[in-house]
C-alpha cells in the first residue's frame, strides 16, 4: 500500500474531475484515477464529454455551421462565395487541438490544486482501497476514507449492428471521418443522433436517421418537437419513424442496412452507419466481488439521494448513476459529494436539470413538459412565444421556433420552460434560475430585459401566460 488519501475519485470525466477538484479546494488530500488515453498516447482527462462527446461534437457543429451557413444564409444577406471548399485534415484538425487544449486544462488545474492523477483502470477493492491496472499490465493499489466512483457509460451496441470502428460506428467514430460520407445511415434519433446527423448533413451528406418510436423526440415537450421536426426536414435530414432496423451488412458497396416501418421491410445501402441508440452505465471491472457495492437491474451503481451506495465511504456520481446522462448533472454531484465528504451541506436540485441539444434551431428545456402535467393531473397555464416576432432574430435571419412556459394555474410558479430556436442553450439559464428561486411567470415578466435581444422571447412567453404578450395578438 503506498499510498493514502482522503478522497480516491474513480474516473476524470466531467463528474469524477469537478469531484476531485472541489474535494481538494476544501482541503482533502484527493487522487483521481483514469484510464482514457489520447491520440498521443498519452492520459487524456476530462472522460467523453472532453475527449469524444459534448467538447469535440461542439467543435465540428460549428465548422459545419461555418460551411453551411456559406451556402444557406450568406446569400439572404447579398454575399456570395464562389468555390467553397473543406480541408478535411484542418477540419478534425482543429476539434482535436480543441480536445487536447481542454483534456491538458484539466491536467494543470489537478496541479493547481494538488489532485494527484493516476493513470490507469481503477478498481474498488473491500476496505475503500483503489487497484490501478497500468496500460502494461502493473498493478499498484492506494486508499482513501472515501471513494467516489464516476466510472461514466458507453454506448449501446446493438447485437446486429456491432461496431467496427471503420463503417459501422459509435459517437466516437463519427467525429473522426476522414472524407464526408456521401450517404450516411444514423440509427436514432435522440441527442447524439441529431447533433452528429447534423454535422455531417451540414457537410454534405445525405442523411437518413432511423429512429424506432413512433413520436419524434418523444422526451421534448411534443409542440417543441414538433417545431424541431420541421426544421430538421427543412435541412433534408431524413427521419424515419417507427422504423426498426434489423440487419446491417458492411459490403463493398456500403453499409446495407435492412429495417421495418409500417409500409413494410425496407432496403437502404449507406456509405457510414453512426449507431446512437442510447449509453449505458459503464462498471465493468470496476468493482471486487466482496465491495458490497449494488447495481440496478440496468447496470447502474445503486446510490441514495446523496449520491451513497450504503458502502461506508463509498460513493458514487455522473452516468454511471440513476437519473439523465448529462455532464452537467455528473459535475453538480460531484460538487455536491465532496461538500458531503467535508461536511458541509451539498445540493442537486434534479428538478431544474437543464436539457440541451445542440442542432440548427437549438432545443432546450427545464422542467415538465405539457404532457407530464396533465398526466399528473397538475392545473396548468402555458404561454409561448415565437422567435419570427423577435427583432434580433429575424436581424440574424434565424427567426424560427418558440419559447413556450408552463406555469401552475393557481401558484403561477413556473413548471417547465421549452424552447426551440436561435441561442435557446444560453436562453435557458434565465429560465433554470427562475425555477431554482422557485419564481412564477409574472416574476420574469416584470424584469427589464434588453431590446433587441433574443431574450425578449422569454420575456414576452412569461407576459403570454396570463395573456398579456406585448408583439403578438393573445
Ligand atoms: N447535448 C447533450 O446534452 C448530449 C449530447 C450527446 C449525448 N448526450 C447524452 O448521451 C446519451 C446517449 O445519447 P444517444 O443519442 O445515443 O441516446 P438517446 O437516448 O438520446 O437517443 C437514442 C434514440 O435511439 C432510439 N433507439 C433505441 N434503439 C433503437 C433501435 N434499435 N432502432 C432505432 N432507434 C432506436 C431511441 O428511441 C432514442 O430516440 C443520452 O443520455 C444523451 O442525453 C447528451
Amino acid at each position: 500500500m503506498s499510498d493514502k488519501f482522503d478522497v480516491i475519485v474513480i474516473g476524470a470525466g466531467p463528474a469524477g474531475y469537478v469531484a476531485a477538484i472541489r474535494a481538494a479546494q476544501l482541503g482533502l488530500k484527493t487522487a483521481c484515477v483514469d484510464a482514457f488515453t489520447g491520440k498521443d498516447g498519452k492520459q487524456a482527462l476530462g472522460g467523453t464529454c472532453l475527449n469524444v462527446g459534448c467538447i469535440p461534437s461542439k467543435a465540428l457543429l460549428d465548422s459545419s455551421r461555418q460551411y453551411w451557413n456559406i451556402a444557406h444564409n450568406f446569400p439572404v444577406h447579398g454575399i456570395s462565395v464562389k468555390d467553397a471548399k473543406v480541408d478535411m485534415a484542418t477540419f478534425i484538425g482543429r476539434k482535436d487541438k480543441i480536445v487536447k487544449q481542454f483534456t491538458g486544462g484539466i491536467g494543470q488545474l489537478f496541479k493547481a490544486n494538488k489532485v494527484t492523477p493516476y493513470f490507469g483502470t481503477g478498481k474498488l477493492l473491500k476496505g475503500n482501497n483503489v487497484e490501478i491496472t497500468a496500460a502494461d499490465g502493473s498493478k499498484q493499489t492506494i486508499s482513501a476514507t472515501n471513494v467516489i466512483l464516476a466510472s461514466g457509460s458507453v454506448p449501446i451496441e446493438l447485437p446486429f449492428a456491432k461496431f467496427d470502428g471503420k463503417n459501422i460506428v459509435d459517437n466516437a467514430g463519427a467525429l473522426d471521418f476522414t472524407e464526408v460520407p456521401k450517404r450516411l445511415g444514423v440509427i436514432g434519433a435522440g441527442v447524439i443522433g441529431l447533433e452528429l446527423g447534423s454535422v455531417w448533413r451540414r457537410m454534405g451528406s445525405e442523411v437518413t436517421i432511423i429512429e424506432a418510436l413512433p413520436d419524434f423526440l418523444s422526451v421534448a415537450d411534443a409542440d417543441i418537437a414538433k417545431l424541431a421536426a420541421k426544421e430538421f426536414a427543412k435541412q433534408g435530414l431524413d427521419i424515419k419513424l417507427d422504423a426498426k432496423l434489423n440487419k446491417a451488412e458492411v459490403k463493398k458497396d456500403g453499409v446495407h442496412l435492412t429495417y421495418t416501418d409500417k409500409s413494410g421491410e425496407q432496403q437502404l445501402v449507406v456509405d457510414k452507419l453512426l449507431v446512437a441508440v442510447g449509453r449505458r452505465a459503464y462498471s465493468t471491472g470496476l468493482l471486487a466481488e466482496d465491495t458490497g457495492v449494488k447495481l440496478d437491474e440496468r447496470g447502474r451503481i445503486m446510490v441514495d439521494e446523496h449520491c451513497h451506495t450504503g458502502v461506508d465511504g463509498v460513493w458514487a456520481i455522473g452516468d454511471a448513476v440513476r437519473g439523465p446522462m448529462l455532464a452537467h448533472k455528473g459535475s453538480e454531484e460531484g460538487v455536491a459529494v465532496a461538500e458531503w465528504i467535508a461536511g458541509k451541506a451539498g445540493h442537486v436540485n434534479y428538478d431544474t436539470v437543464p436539457f440541451v441539444i445542440y442542432t440548427e434551431p437549438e432545443v432546450a428545456w427545464a422542467g415538465k413538459t405539457e404532457k407530464e402535467l396533465k398526466d399528473a393531473g397538475i392545473p396548468y397555464k402555458v404561454g409561448t412565444f415565437p422567435f419570427a416576432a423577435i427583432g434580433r432574430a429575424v436581424a440574424m435571419n434565424e427567426a424560427v421556433g418558440q419559447v413556450k412556459m408552463i406555469a401552475h394555474a393557481d401558484t403561477d410558479r413556473i413548471l417547465g420552460v421549452h424552447m426551440v430556436g436561435p441561442g435557446v442553450s444560453e436562453l435557458i439559464a434565465e429560465c433554470v434560475v427562475a425555477m431554482e428561486f422557485k419564481g412564477s411567470s409574472e416574476d420574469l415578466a416584470r424584469i427589464v430585459h434588453a431590446h433587441p435581444t433574443l431574450s425578449e422571447a422569454v420575456h414576452e412567453a412569461a407576459l403570454s401566460v396570463d395573456k398579456r404578450a406585448i408583439h403578438k395578438g393573445n
